[in-house]
């Protein structure tokens, strides 16, 4: 569908500031069209400019916030090659992968000591378990220290959340530090870069590191080309550590957009209540769409589980309720709504993976494994994820086309040079239909170690050396958390409690991370935009200490949050609410439903008609 694009000042000004090599920072609230902005202004250099910097070999950077983004932008940009799209690791790795001794250097004269230093100021010489851990960490630091002043192997960046410098291995937070801190020591580095980048966009500005806008500025700092443009809004800053405010390098120009394009007017004035520093107004044809608001306070069940938990049959009762809730709203099946959550774990129970998800986010389970369970990149899932499942789901559709398409695509065997290359179509589709029809079978009944050993047998996939290793060796005796080497090795028991599941989670999982649900948690709808929301809200649910809405929301009935909690929860329901573009429906568990459905009308949050109760 295109959309005819209203002018703004905001986009006169941003062109402006092109025109006289002025940096900027667009500023604006949620669906004002920063992305958009950003999107005409690129388009805006590239005709006219475009001809001169391909001759010159220069590009135009836009740093995004994630790989979809980075697809969505690079389309929309029509992948002309003079532009460089790409996540903010993607652009500072590509930039200093080149210089390993700088790059040592930087670890070796700031990044480490940092870290050591921060372990330092955590021991206070007891015998608490963060004394003991900053000793460990410490121990481990200077270790990797030294073996990193000893051997030149390159260093190189993994997609991961643990470094391991004696292996020469950045994570995702290094190649930030690490960059920055070349960048700002550097001056050629930054000549370089303002010579190949006269134009440097950020989306998405809040999410990035102040340290890299300080890098960026000082790269643009000074008269003339190179500029920088960041185009965010500190409400919607979620993620920890981020700019937040971000701006320009001095004598760069703010630029404000007071319109929001996506919203229905009654969707508008809640989320003018939400936040004090900005008032917005419909844009465009929005003004003419009033849609609607709606909050239901729900009486929540005393929490009777461990920890103030639910237990199983309360949530049963709260999923009860959500449905009641559901049905009463008339949102049923035909309505396409998109249900946002606060935690996985309350969708992973609502589409019934539950047991694999306290697998990844349990004893076993690392902050590297969960983040690559929650992307689908984690090499046990991978092969599902990857076209295993895809097989099945063939299979039961009798869909040939996908089938053979799929089996081209991951299986050694059906490969232009695989052990079936000599067999004729006819054969190879019976071939197919024969394993895709044990698998479908298998799926239905056996564990997920059996279906890998069975794909791995007939060849239908690559088993990584990893995932082999793992499926040959014998199962781990039980665990002690006390024992180090277990510790360390834990992602063994890991493996042996994956393989012993049943596929049918596994399925559940793969929809999600497809987007085939209409579920999302509330911080992975950042960006996105639906007609209508749902916006699910219960704090015993989530179990989640950062965030507490009833408290931000409902304060003298659930007592004050800390400051940091009303931060981090503002600006989530800042953002969740405002993917809305026509209907949102809140559901609030609540201790008191009757004083806190008072409590939000008295603080002007939602209107009398707008808040009701089950
Ligand atoms: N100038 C414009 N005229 C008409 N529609 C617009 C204009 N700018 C943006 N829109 C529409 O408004 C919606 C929101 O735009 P966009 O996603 O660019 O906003 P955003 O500020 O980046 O949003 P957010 O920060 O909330 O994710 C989109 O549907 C877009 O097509």
């Amino acid at each position: 569908m295109t959309v005819t694009l209203k002018p703004t000042d905001a986009d006169t000004k941003i062109a402006e500031c092109i025109t006289k090599n002025i940096s900027f920072s667009v500023i604006a609230g949620a669906g004002s069209g920063k992305t958009t902005s950003l999107v005409e202004a690129l388009k805006g250099i590239q005709k006219s400019y475009g001809k001169e910097l391909r001759k010159n070999g220069q590009r135009v950077v836009c740093i995004t916030y994630t790989n979809r983004a980075v697809g969505v932008i690079s389309s929309r940009l029509g992948f002309d090659d003079i532009f460089f799209v790409s996540t903010l690791h993607g652009f500072l790795w590509a930039e200093i992968a080149r210089f390993q001794d700088a790059i040592r250097e930087a670890l070796r004269d700031a990044i480490i000591p940092q870290y050591m230093e921060k372990a330092r100021a955590k021991d206070n010489g007891g015998t608490s378990q963060t004394a003991q851990k900053a000793r460990k960490d410490l121990e481990r630091l200077t270790a990797e220290l030294a073996v990193l002043n000893e051997q030149k192997p390159p260093v190189f960046y993994e997609e991961t959340v643990i470094s391991d410098y004696s292996k020469c291995v950045l994570n995702h937070d290094d190649v930030i530090d690490v960059a920055a801190y070349m960048i700002m020591r550097k001056p050629l580095l930054r000549k370089g870069l303002g010579f190949k980048y006269p134009y440097i966009f950020v989306d998405e500005a809040q999410d990035t590191f102040p340290q890299v806008v300080e890098a960026l500025n000082a790269v643009c700092a000074g008269e003339g080309l190179p500029v920088v443009g960041y185009f965010g809004d500190p409400m919607q800053q979620i993620y920890d550590k981020r700019a937040g405010d971000f701006a320009g390098p001095e004598g760069s120009e703010k630029i404000p957009k007071e319109e929001n394009f996506r919203s229905s007017t009654t969707v508008i004035d809640l989320l003018n209540n939400f936040r004090t520093d900005l008032k917005q107004v419909p844009g465009g044809k929005n003004a003419d769409i009033e849609g609607s608001v709606s909050i239901t306070v729900v009486q929540a069940p005393d929490p009777a589980g461990p920890r103030k938990t639910y237990t199983a049959e309360q949530l049963d009762e709260v999923t009860a309720k959500f449905e009641e809730a559901v049905k009463l709203w008339g949102w049923t099946d035909d309505t396409p709504v998109k249900h946002l959550f606060l935690a996985r774990q309350m969708i992973a129970r609502r589409l019934g993976f539950v047991t694999l998800h306290r697998l990844f986010t349990g004893d076993y389970s690392s902050s590297r494994s969960q983040s690559d369970y929650e992307d689908g990149t984690h090499y046990l899932l991978k092969p599902f994820v990857d076209g295993i499942f895809q097989l099945v789901d063939a299979s039961r559709n009798s869909d040939a086309k996908k089938l053979i398409e799929t089996l081209r695509r991951i299986s050694p065997a059906f490969d232009d040079t695989g052990m079936n290359k000599d067999k004729t179509l006819k054969q190879m589709l019976e071939e197919a239909s024969k394993h895709a029809t044990a698998l479908a079978e298998k799926w239905e009944v056996n564990t997920v170690k059996e279906i890998l050993e069975y794909c791995s047998a007939s060849a239908l996939y690559p088993m990584s050396e990893r995932l082999s290793n793992q499926l040959a060796r014998v199962p781990r005796d039980a665990y002690d958390a006390g024992d180090e080497d277990h510790q360390r090795e834990k992602g063994d028991w890991l493996a042996d409690d994956f393989f012993k599941l049943k596929a049918d989670e596994l399925e559940k999982y793969i929809d999600f991370l497809d987007e085939n649900s209409p579920f999302s948690t509330q911080h992975g709808s950042k960006g996105e935009q639906y007609d209508n929301v749902l916006v699910m809200i219960d704090d015993i649910e989530a179990a989640w200490n950062n965030y507490s809405f009833s408290k931000v929301f409902t304060p003298n009935v659930a007592g004050d949050p800390t400051e940091r909690q009303k931060e981090l929860t503002q600006k989530l329901a800042y953002v969740c609410f405002s993917r809305a573009e026509v209907n949102l429906r809140i559901l609030f568990f609540s201790r008191d439903a009757a004083a806190a459905g008072k409590e939000l009308i008295d603080q002007c949050l939602f209107r009398e008609d707008q808040v009701s109760y089950l």
